[in-house]
């Protein structure tokens, strides 16, 4: 691919060296107001950045005005292939060069440099709704904020296998594997690669307040779940009880038994009045375990992953669909026009075709659809899916139906 996309005033390239690595990591620092960089910060934060992975916009006099990162990683598609797939993070425009289309060319540079590497498919966490939908992502996952008060689990949950507390350095060498070794057991899930595991878990197990890691062993004794919390004590006693908040950060396993095993865990815990946990599928039973259900409150459920096609007829032949008469779907794609076009989707699969479309949308839309997150007609009834034929809409609602509900569950 080429290495730079030259506009007006600016160029987008692979950031190599490392003051230019750097001045894009300070530039995102404080394009998210978060506090100037210190020399002890880069230090810690520059092994955490792949080679190559890092574009920047750089103007003619050498100033960095612009970042974005990508993840190399692969997502869990209904149907049960993994395809490898990018994840865009760490976006940020330097504050007096905004509104001028640096992260327009970011964008893309970033989606060739996708289909050089035959990622088909884009995903991101979003800062603010309004970014990106002009740029082909729709809300294609979401995830479930919850807290549970004073929760009291129900004597019939089934126990089983063993629950143990890592130390941190065995949980240093221990997570990453578990989790890959767990799988992506649930469409949208995505692979994690080194570089996210130094920035949202090796950096932090160092630093004074490390996460805290406990380990399900099923009967037969291998690892098969874990959970990565925190606690932080209630500063504020108005009773004299004591009482913690416990963090859930990251709780994985390869089946719901072992998952509830580590519930269990958390909800029998002493000393804890609430259990919060940030990014959860939707539909995980938590309330089930509990003889007092109404002690998990939902506290959001909002945008969890933003996916893109990046190449739609790859991504579209990739998926499952369920058995149903073919649906003609007109894509509109303005940012990556070679995707426009009529789709023919069945159960067989998926081919271009001349056809009249039965149903056309945007990209972005096509994006909502994908892993299943929406149906066409919730889509087409909030003017998302323009309908020539409205028995194409119940058929197309069967095609695109999955069998679980998407989730990414990883944050980046
Ligand atoms: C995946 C992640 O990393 S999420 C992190 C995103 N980063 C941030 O939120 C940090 C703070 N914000 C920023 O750095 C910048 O404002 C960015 C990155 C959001 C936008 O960068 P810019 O270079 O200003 O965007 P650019 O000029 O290419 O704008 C392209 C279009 O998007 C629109 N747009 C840009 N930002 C926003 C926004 N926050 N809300 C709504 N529309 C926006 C522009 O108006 C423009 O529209 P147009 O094509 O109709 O004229």
């Amino acid at each position: 691919m080429t290495r730079s996309a030259v506009m007006a005033d600016f160029a987008v390239r692979v950031l190599t060296q490392d003051s230019e690595l750097r001045a894009a990591h300070s530039l995102l620092r404080v394009a998210l107001h978060s506090p100037p960089m210190t020399d002890s910060d880069w230090a810690a934060t520059k092994p955490t950045y792949k080679p190559d992975r890092f574009f920047g916009a750089i103007t003619t006099d050498g100033v960095t005005v612009g970042s974005a990162y990508v993840y190399d990683s692969e997502v869990a598609v209904p149907g049960g292939k993994t395809v490898p797939m990018s994840g865009l993070t760490r976006v940020g425009v330097r504050a007096d060069h905004r509104r001028r289309g640096v992260l327009t060319e970011l964008m893309r540079f970033q989606f060739a440099d996708a289909r050089a590497n035959g990622q088909i498919l884009s995903t991101l966490n979003a800062t603010e709704t309004g970014i990106y939908g002009r740029f082909g992502y729709g809300i294609g996952t979401r995830a479930r904020e919850m807290h549970l008060i004073k929760p009291r689990l129900r004597s019939g949950v089934p126990q089983s296998g063993r629950v143990r507390m890592l130390s941190s350095a065995e949980a240093l060498a221990l997570t990453a594997a578990l989790y890959e070794r767990i799988g992506l057991y649930r469409t949208g899930m995505m692979t994690r690669g080194r570089d996210w595991w130094a920035v949202h878990f090796d950096r932090s197990m160092r630093e004074d307040e490390p996460y805290l890691v406990a380990v399900h062993s099923g009967p037969d004794g291998g690892d098969d779940a874990y959970v990565i919390y925190k606690a932080s004590s209630n500063e504020d006693h108005v009773s004299t009880e004591y009482g913690a908040t416990l963090h859930v950060y990251d709780l994985h396993g390869t089946t719901l038994a072992a998952r509830n095993q580590l519930w269990r865990f958390l909800i029998e815990m002493d000393l804890v009045n609430e259990i919060h946990a940030h990014d959860r599928p939707v539909d995980e039973p938590v309330e089930l375990l509990l003889e007092n259900p109404r002690a998990c409150i939902t506290r959001n459920i909002g945008d969890d992953a933003w996916v893109r096609l990046v190449d739609v007829p790859a991504a579209l032949g990739a998926r499952t669909y369920t058995d149903a008469e073919p649906v003609a779907i007109a894509v509109n794609d303005a940012f990556l026009p070679e995707n426009s076009g009529t789709y023919l989707v069945s159960g067989d699969g998926v081919v271009r075709t001349s056809a009249p479309a039965d149903l056309t949308l945007g990209v972005d839309t096509l994006g909502m659809l994908y892993f299943g997150a929406w149906t066409p007609s919730a889509l087409a009834a909030a003017g998302r899916v323009r309908v020539s034929d409205p028995v194409a809409l119940t058929r197309a609602d069967r095609l695109f139906q999955t069998d679980s509900i998407p989730w990414c569950g990883t944050g980046f």
